[in-house]
């Protein structure tokens, strides 16, 4: 599927986007693994969320839904799972292949777990390694997937000091923990979202955090809750930033997910000018949710906080367009993850702001956007990338001409229904098949 843009337009009304992808994979885990019977609600009916569903239905996990977001999940308690009997493919997404890691190096099973082409060239090493430290079994070619976890490894817990800051390494730790004997901990170079130490909470399972170490101890239960999804800031970030740098624009996003460790894109936002407003502040089983409403404003190009880096991770490419779109220069360092993403998302981004007559200077770990000067319009590539794809999409609305952009069936990975919805609040999007 193709995107086709008509430069121009404003972005206005009020919407929901669907719900957050981090919290919808975690939901199934841990209601696969607890005893009794999860309720979802506002769950992500997108790829990479039902990619989990369908692993865990393979290892005989009970699961209705998803249906207008609810899902039911009858848990087969932390013991209950059974072998898959064929290769678990989980298509496009990391967050499955690194979580179900650890989930899986404690089961009495062997199992293979594989994915799309762009899964297949993502490192896996950064899980490979700590879980042979607790004395799994676990190993792939290049350490790329397909990764191969040999079962009935009785598993010791580690402390690991987080090499990278990834909320997915320190997640596979945790998950793994919850089979291994003793206590588990993990210190991480920069916070990372948290949501699976908050659900596990919400499972009743104990996690403590002291001076920044994160720890579990093996041989507990999960208890079945009930978990309300809020909708993922960073599908609302494109929306976000569209209504940033389309004059006239006045936007309500409802029920966004702002945990802390995702609120890089809305203050570097702020910090760029952007007109921002938290309405309605609430929390929803434990995790915080506002409206948010945006309005245009002129943005000011920014040297990006380090500190801000990790809690907007998959929000650059959506913040390069900002940038883009922004009086001045915009400097992203410590970036080193996104070239690790579903795409190299430095390169893959450059790219495309090249096609655009965006200039730009590529560092190893960021890049320099100059910004403020005319967007033209042209092909885009998207390596496969959803977020690539969306970001260029946005773009139309200070672009001169016309932009296709090509390859954009990934976005349903993430986002089901980004065009209609996008071409609801003004973007002049169409699709077609190609
Ligand atoms: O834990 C998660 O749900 C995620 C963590 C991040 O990845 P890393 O852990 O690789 O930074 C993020 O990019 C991904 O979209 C989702
Ligand atoms: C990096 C992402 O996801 P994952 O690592 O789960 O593929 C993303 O959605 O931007």
């Amino acid at each position: 599927m193709e995107f086709k843009l008509m430069p121009g337009g404003t972005i206005n009304g009020e919407a929901r986007v669907p719900g957050d992808k981090s919290i919808s994979h975690r939901a199934i885990m841990l209601g696969a693994l607890a005893e009794g019977t999860t309720r979802v609600t506002g769950f992500l009916e997108g790829e990479d969320a039902l990619a989990t569903v369908a692993a865990f239905r393979s290892m005989g996990v009970k699961i209705d839904g998803p249906e207008d977001g609810e899902v039911e999940i009858h848990g087969v308690g932390l013991h209950g799972l059974k072998a898959p009997g064929h290769t678990l493919d989980v298509g496009n997404s990391g967050t499955t292949i690194r979580l179900l890691s650890g989930l899986l190096a404690g089961q009495s099973f062997d199992v293979e777990l594989t994915g799309d082409v762009s899964l297949q060239q993502r490192p896996m090493g950064r899980v490979i390694d700590p879980l042979t430290r607790m004395g799994a079994d676990i190993s792939g070619p290049d350490s790329k997937p397909p990764l191969r976890i040999r079962g009935s490894k009785n598993l010791q817990g580690i402390h690991y000091d987080l090499p990278m800051a990834s909320a997915q390494v320190k997640s596979c730790v945790l998950l793994a923990g919850l089979y291994a004997e003793g206590c588990t901990s993990v210190t991480e170079p920069a916070p990372t979202r948290d949501h699976t130490e908050r659900m596990l909470r919400g499972f009743a399972y104990k996690v403590k955090q002291n001076n920044g170490v994160i720890s579990l101890s093996g041989g507990g239960t999960l208890k079945a809750t009930d978990i309300d999804v809020p909708a993922d800031i960073s599908s609302a970030a494109f929306f976000l930033v569209a209504a940033c740098i389309a004059p006239g624009s006045d936007l309500l996003l409802t029920h966004v997910g702002i945990n802390p460790t995702r609120m890089g894109v809305l203050n570097i936002l702020s910090l760029m000018g952007a007109d921002i407003t938290l309405k309605n502040e609430r929390e929803v089983g434990g995790e915080p949710v506002a409206d948010i409403h945006v309005r245009y404003a002129p943005l000011k190009g920014i040297e990006i906080p380090p500190d801000q880096v990790p809690l907007a991770i998959d929000e650059f490419p959506a913040l390069f367009i900002a940038a883009a779109c922004a009086e001045g220069r915009t400097i992203l360092r410590g970036a080193e993850e996104l070239r690790v993403k579903e795409s190299d998302r430095i390169a893959a981004m450059a790219e495309g702001l090249n096609t655009l007559g965006v200039k730009n200077e590529v560092l190893e770990d960021g890049i320099i956007i100059e910004g403020g000067g005319t967007i033209g319009g042209g092909v885009i590539h998207t390596y496969h990338d959803h977020r690539i794809a969306m970001s260029f999409a946005i773009a139309a609305l200070r672009a001169e001409q016309e932009i296709r952009i090509l390859d954009c069936d990934h976005v349903a990975t993430s986002f089901p229904g980004f065009d209609a919805l996008a071409r609801g609040l003004g973007l002049q999007i169409s699709t077609r098949a190609g």
